[in-house]
């Protein structure tokens, strides 16, 4: 690892010196950009249809970006090198190394964007498989959108290893929503865990109460690939899922070994702009043995998951007992379809919630004794998810990163598109089962309150 102000190496394909992680044999050609079988290269359509909720580049297709995380040792380097020589059909460029720190990547983003700088457009090492591979560390992300908009014969997919990243919060919202971003959309969020030491680091305790990297990670990904299955027993995995489900009830889950899975699970998220992807909350297990039957957990239906110890009824009654610490929690609160002044009700709730961490004074009983506190404290939210439907047919996604949120408006032909799929082998549409209005809120001292006062404000008039 460089240190911070030492020169980083070019990569080039010519480099006498590839990284460490890559072994590209010299002879072998780059294959052409075709799809394997049974493995189809992403639906630009789509993901312009999808990306238009947050910008527009004109009739240009966004290119994907996916953010990976995880903790010291987790398999995130083994899941990189799997990307960068298998035979996926992707072509794929890759972030490795400490890519930013949370508290100046704008900085950053804007010293590696100097024209006089000539690293962005030299950094990469063209590998047999087609992908492309970039070490700098602390990239910014002007510099690899300028990366990718000069890749030779494009990019389909952009990974970007998080490493040493305490926080990822404040990076994730900076891939989210920045000007910089051009071309690039952000899909969503990878976490690959240690299955075996996972429980352990989850509940590392940290000065003054802070929240460890571990659960923020957790809170904030998309998609967990919950690693080295080789080394737990099934109990061992099912209290693993148990409680990072407990954290998140969002995520999909891949169980894995050396981080092998099908790329297709951990593409084509479209995390932060669709609400199906807010639906389907599952369990795969993309391993070759049977280590672990099915466990399909019930969390996903509860309401409200904020106690390690599983005080509450639930299905799994020989759940883990852990002990209880300060850590994450969440609240799945369903929503039914909202009118107008519910719907205004509902941002400023968020508002005030996301951006202030206090809740608001019910609208329309400041003169009841009923009345709460103006400005009781809010939880600390680390991330919003929601699906909300209008009673006059609108639909709108809810996404927010730390204390930034947005609604979107889902444009028609993305209802159109999940409103009815075609089901190829009758060659027959099929409806697909309407989705349920919903907001889903992560974050620290996450409880019934914060349920019970949304479900409130929005009913005030
Ligand atoms: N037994 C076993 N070992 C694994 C598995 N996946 C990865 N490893 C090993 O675990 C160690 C750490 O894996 P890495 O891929 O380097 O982990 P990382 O998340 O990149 O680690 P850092 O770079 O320290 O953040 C390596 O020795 C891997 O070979 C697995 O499924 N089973």
């Amino acid at each position: 690892m460089l240190d911070d102000d030492e020169v980083p190496q070019l990569l080039d394909a010519s480099s006498s010196s590839p990284p460490a992680l890559v072994q590209a044999d010299e002879n072998d050609s780059p294959p052409e950009l075709i799809a394997s079988a049974g493995f189809s290269l992403p639906d630009r359509s789509s993901d312009k249809v999808a990306a238009t909720a947050t910008r527009d580049v004109g009739d240009r297709p966004k290119v994907p970006l996916t953010l990976l995380t995880g903790y010291l040792g987790a398999g995130k380097s083994t899941l990189l090198e799997y990307i960068l020589t298998a035979q996926h059909g992707y072509k794929i460029a890759v972030c490795m190394n400490d890519f930013g720190d949370t508290t100046d990547i704008e900085a950053k983003a804007l010293t590696l964007s100097d024209p006089s700088s000539s690293t962005t457009s030299t950094s990469m090492l063209s590998l047999p498989n087609g992908c492309l591979c970039c070490s700098f560390k602390d990239m910014g992300i002007a510099a690899i959108e300028e990366m990718v908009a000069n890749a030779p014969g494009g990019v389909d997919w952009v990974m970007v290893e998080l490493t040493g990243v305490a926080d990822p919060g404040p990076i994730i919202r900076s891939f989210w929503a920045n000007e910089e971003m051009g071309d690039l959309v952000l899909d969503g969020v990878v976490c690959v865990v240690d299955s075996r030491n996972i429980l352990k680091q989850l509940s590392e305790v940290r000065p003054k109460g802070e929240i460890n990297e571990a659960q923020k990670q957790v809170a904030c990904a998309d998609v967990i690939l919950l690693n080295k299955l080789d080394l737990v027993t099934t109990e061992q995995l099912r209290d693993v899922e148990h409680r990072v489900r407990s954290i998140n009830p969002t995520l999909r889950i891949h169980h894995t070994t050396r981080s092998r899975m099908p790329l297709e699970g951990m593409f084509n998220l479209r995390a932060f702009s669709d609400p199906t992807a807010l639906a389907s909350t599952s369990t795969n297990h993309d391993h070759d043995h049977d280590h672990v039957h099915q466990h399909q957990h019930q969390h996903q239906h509860e309401d409200i998951c904020d106690d390690p110890t599983h005080s509450h009824s639930h299905s799994d009654s020989d759940g883990p007992t852990e002990p209880h610490y300060n850590g994450i929690t969440t609240a799945l609160i369903p929503l039914p379809r909202l009118s107008s002044t519910q719907y205004t009700n509902l941002n400023e709730f968020l508002e005030s919630v996301i951006w202030a961490e206090k809740y608001p004074a019910n609208p329309s009983s400041t003169s009841t004794t009923e009345t709460p506190p103006a400005t009781s404290k809010a939880p600390e939210i680390l991330r919003t998810k929601g699906y909300i439907r209008l009673d006059d047919g609108r639909e709108y996604v809810l996404q927010g990163v730390a204390d930034l949120f947005e609604l979107c408006e889902l444009p028609t032909d993305t209802k159109a598109r999940r409103g009815a799929k075609v089901n190829a082998g009758a060659g027959d549409l099929q409806k697909e089962p309407e989705l349920e209005g919903k907001v889903v809120f992560i974050g620290r001292g996450v409880d019934h309150e914060i349920k019970d006062r949304l479900l409130k404000y929005i009913d005030a008039t």
